[in-house]
């Protein structure tokens, strides 16, 4: 799966490293998740460990959004086969389906398509009745890929809201409290429509820490956001919306509209969620490859986040401790993190956060030991068109020109002339950051 691995293994410690990437992303792929927590036998389905029993009800739909829901869709057409109602799923990564229709709606503005999936999304789950069985298939990319904005708001004033908060600097739980209150779906909405259903969310998480309510904006969790906490974001970076979203807000902040529906609301008696893959499966699945190496491996976190080039520092530190004191383990040993970095602009160079860390990280490391590698596991590291990168310090041929590069967040091109980005191409799934640090106990890295 990785491109140009031959240019990139100039060590045994280079495999070890791109056979954690390999595995953890292979971990996290969607029909590799789903297909691992579901199973049928008879009238039984088995959702992660949790039985339900088919003939309970009349029908079962099913209904979601996400970069990875038709991968999901099409695991729940096998694995519910003539017990499947319909389905409909907004995805921009379209595969092939029987029964459940799959609309291709576009990421990370909204448009036209993904509102009228949106809508027939809505539509679907509102037939509904007591003794219907919803699955919603939700993964990232779903608050973009759903969008049916409020009566009075218009998809382009949606769009160009979006494209402000997106490059505001918010995080994503300030950017999805302003979404759920602009949307007809999210923030439990979707939830609120199968009602009185039995809701089943089967989730893929690209949220670190996993926070129910932000993964694709939460369609079928409650929302204890309100419209106030949505107008404190625009106000706190500075976002003019047009004038429409701002009557909305104010109105619902004023009380005229309705709050999303939050924990009381009994929409949410009959609703559970299983999240099947997150920025842990990858890194399970990475230790286990680094230990068929004959690797100590150690998970640091599945949570990092902060800026790039200041984590990779820590984690060189780790890297060093481990070859002068044998701390926290002795070498030869990997360690792994994710959860997701991010940059402040400096310059206008070639990169992404994961870029910046394994340069970072390698400027900081003091032996040709210590491999550093980072992907972003969705194969697109910020803006660049790589997954990340892998190297040790034997590529600071040119120490003046990295420094230069990390000054200029212009990582990409220091590793793209070296040969050291990691290539992956899209890879249909998004766990978040995937970093691999490996200490060898000999200096065999040359
Ligand atoms: O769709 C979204 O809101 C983001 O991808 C987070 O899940």
């Amino acid at each position: 799966m990785i491109q140009n691995r031959t240019q990139l293994s100039t060590t045994a410690a280079h495999d070890v490293a791109l056979d954690c990437i390999e595995a953890g992303i292979a971990a996290a792929q969607p029909d590799r998740a789903l297909g691992a927590a579901l199973d049928r036998s008879g009238d039984e389905l088995t959702i992660d460990g949790s039985v339900v029993n088919l003939d309970e009800y009349t029908e079962v739909l099913v209904v979601g959004g996400g970069k990875a829901a038709a991968q999901m869709a099409r695991v729940l057409e096998t694995v519910l086969g003539e017990h499947l109602t319909e389905g409909v799923v907004v995805t921009n990564d379209p595969r092939e389906t029987e029964r459940i229709t799959v609309v291709e709606g576009a990421h990370p503005s909204p448009d036209e398509a993904g509102q009228d999936g949106a809508q027939r999304v809505l539509s679907c789950a509102e037939r509904a009745t007591e003794d219907t069985l919803v699955l919603c298939p939700i993964s990232g990319g779903g608050s973009a890929l759903l969008p049916a904005p409020v009566d009075g708001v218009s998809l382009a004033e949606l769009q160009s809201l979006t494209e402000a908060l997106l490059s505001s600097g918010a995080t994503i739980h300030e950017i999805n409290t302003v979404r759920k209150h602009l949307s007809a779906i999210k923030g439990g909405q979707l939830a609120k429509a199968a009602s009185p259903a039995t809701v089943i969310s089967l989730v893929l998480s690209d949220v670190v820490g996993n926070d129910y309510g932000v993964i694709a904006s939460g369609p079928t969790v409650p929302d204890e956001s309100t419209y106030a906490d949505a107008l404190a974001v625009l106000e706190r970076y500075d976002i003019t919306p047009a004038a429409a979203i701002r009557t909305h807000l104010e109105r619902g902040a004023a009380g005229d509209r309705p709050e999303t529906p939050d924990t009381a609301d009994p929409a949410f008696e009959r609703t559970s969620i299983h999240v099947l893959a997150d920025g842990f499966t990858a890194l399970a699945a990475a230790r286990s490859a680094a230990e068929e190496h004959g690797y100590t491996s150690v998970i640091l976190s599945s949570r990092v986040e902060g800026e790039a080039r200041e984590a990779a520092k820590t984690h060189a530190a780790i890297g060093e401790e481990t070859l002068t004191t044998g701390n926290p383990v002795e070498p030869p040993v990997v360690y792994l993190s994710g959860g997701e970095t991010t940059v402040t602009m400096h310059g206008d160079g070639v990169g992404g956060p994961n870029q910046e860390f394994v340069l970072s990280g390698i400027m900081t490391a003091d032996s040709d030991s210590i491999v550093v590698g980072s992907v972003d596991t969705d194969g697109k590291d910020g803006a660049s068109t790589v997954a990340g990168a892998l190297a040790s310090r034997v590529i600071l041929d040119d120490r003046e020109r990295a420094r230069t590069a990390l000054a200029e967040n212009d990582a990409g091109s220091y590793f793209m002339e070296r040969g050291a980005v990691v290539e992956t191409g899209p890879t249909g799934t998004n766990v978040n950051d995937l970093r691999v640090v490996v200490v060898d106990d000999d200096s065999d890295a040359s």
